[in-house]
């Protein structure tokens, strides 16, 4: 990690390990609708989404929409702390969460059967198949069938919580085309560990393996510059790799953030746990992580997630625009994305 606006200490990682550029297919985390603890309150169906086979008649009257459009945000880890492990083998998380006004781009229209059509940059190696997130999203919600298509901006196995933001997106979209509650708790989470916070779509604390969630101090106004090497770091290999699952949890939290320099100085006495070992399979993100340090105005560099993205913090727009051109020319392999952060 790399913070402070003069001090580069964004620490290289001894090389170690080969590439990962396998694409494993999601396990389930299990969950129950006990286990979670919405930050706001939300109507749940009486009966599982599973039971209704035919399309839902929107209320007599109400004016629903034929079509609905929504952006998948990527997901920033701003810090994430492993504080253990459950018996099954997930981790347990403390995470400080954002969303970044940059993502994969969702449409839903209203059809007789669900349908999934992807394109974008990143479509290639994604399949439109019913293990795509997408479509096990809309399979939680059987009465409300769609024609579907995902514009694929935000890479793979990124550590920026793609797959599980165009699950939320389709959640969203087929929610407001039938006007239709959202699944259960415990479905959404079995999606992935992260679709509950994508869900949520707000700066937020994150626990638990990803359904708990609390509100934050309210963020002042902040960009990023978000950067891919272009190598695929699965989640499961880099928890896999980790020195230890026993963490301290995030440090508390200030009444309030002054503004950006204060949120990067709170940041700095926090963590990424899966850096270290995300950096030891995939070294380009150390030269990732000090490549965006160096940019002018770079509050603090760190890896999201389980990786390889990496994220800079900047107080002005202008210096994360400036930050992503100079990265992109320097580096055209590499994906580079400024982005206001949303608070
Ligand atoms: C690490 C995080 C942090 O936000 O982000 P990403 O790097 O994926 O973006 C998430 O917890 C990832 O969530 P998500 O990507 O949905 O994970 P899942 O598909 O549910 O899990 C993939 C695999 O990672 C491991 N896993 C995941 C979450 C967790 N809390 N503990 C784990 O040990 C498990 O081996 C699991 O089989
Ligand atoms: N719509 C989707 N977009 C991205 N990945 C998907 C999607 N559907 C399924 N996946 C699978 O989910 C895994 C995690 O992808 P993603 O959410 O982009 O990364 P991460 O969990 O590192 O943030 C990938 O292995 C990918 O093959």
């Amino acid at each position: 990690m790399y913070c402070g606006r003069s001090a580069a200490r964004w620490r290289r990682a001894s090389s170690g390990g080969g590439r990962c550029r396998s694409s494993p297919r999601r396990t389930r985390p299990s969950g129950s609708a006990a286990s979670w603890t919405p930050v706001s309150t939300r109507c749940w169906p009486k009966r599982p989404p599973s039971a209704r086979r035919r399309p839902l008649r929107p209320p007599a009257g109400t004016d629903v929409p034929a079509t609905a459009a929504r952006l998948a945000r990527a997901k920033i880890n701003l810090a994430l702390h492993v504080t253990g492990r459950r018996a099954d083998g997930f981790h347990l998380l403390d995470s400080l969460v954002v969303f970044a006004d940059t993502g994969d781009r969702l449409r839903a229209r209203r059809a007789a059967r669900t349908s999934l059509t992807v394109a974008g940059p990143f479509a290639a190696g994604l399949d439109a198949g019913p293990d795509n997130l997408v479509r096990r999203a809309a399979a939680l919600m059987p009465g409300c069938p769609a024609a579907l298509a995902l514009d694929k901006q935000l890479p793979l196995a990124g550590g920026i919580g793609g797959g599980s933001a165009d699950a939320a997106a389709a959640l969203r979209a087929l929610a407001d085309l039938y006007r239709a509650p959202l699944p259960a708790p415990g479905a959404v989470l079995a999606l992935g560990a992260d679709v509950p916070v994508c869900l949520h779509g707000r700066a937020v604390r994150m626990r638990g393996i990803g359904e708990v969630l609390a509100p934050v101090p309210a963020l002042p106004p902040l960009w990023c510059v978000l950067v891919n090497p272009g190598v695929a770091c699965p989640t499961g290999p880099v928890f896999g790799a980790l020195a230890s699952p026993d963490n301290p949890p995030l440090p508390d939290f200030p009444d309030a953030f002054a503004d950006a320099a204060a949120l990067a100085d709170w940041l700095c006495g926090t963590r990424n746990d899966l850096e270290p070992p995300a950096r030891a399979l995939v070294p380009e993100i150390a030269r990732a992580g000090d490549a965006v340090a160096a940019q002018p105005g770079c509050l603090l560099a760190r890896m999201s997630g389980s990786g390889a993205t990496v994220f800079g913090l900047f107080a002005r727009a202008a210096e994360a625009r400036a930050a992503e051109a100079a990265l992109s020319a320097a580096s055209p392999a590499w994906w580079c994305r400024a982005a206001a952060v949303a608070g």
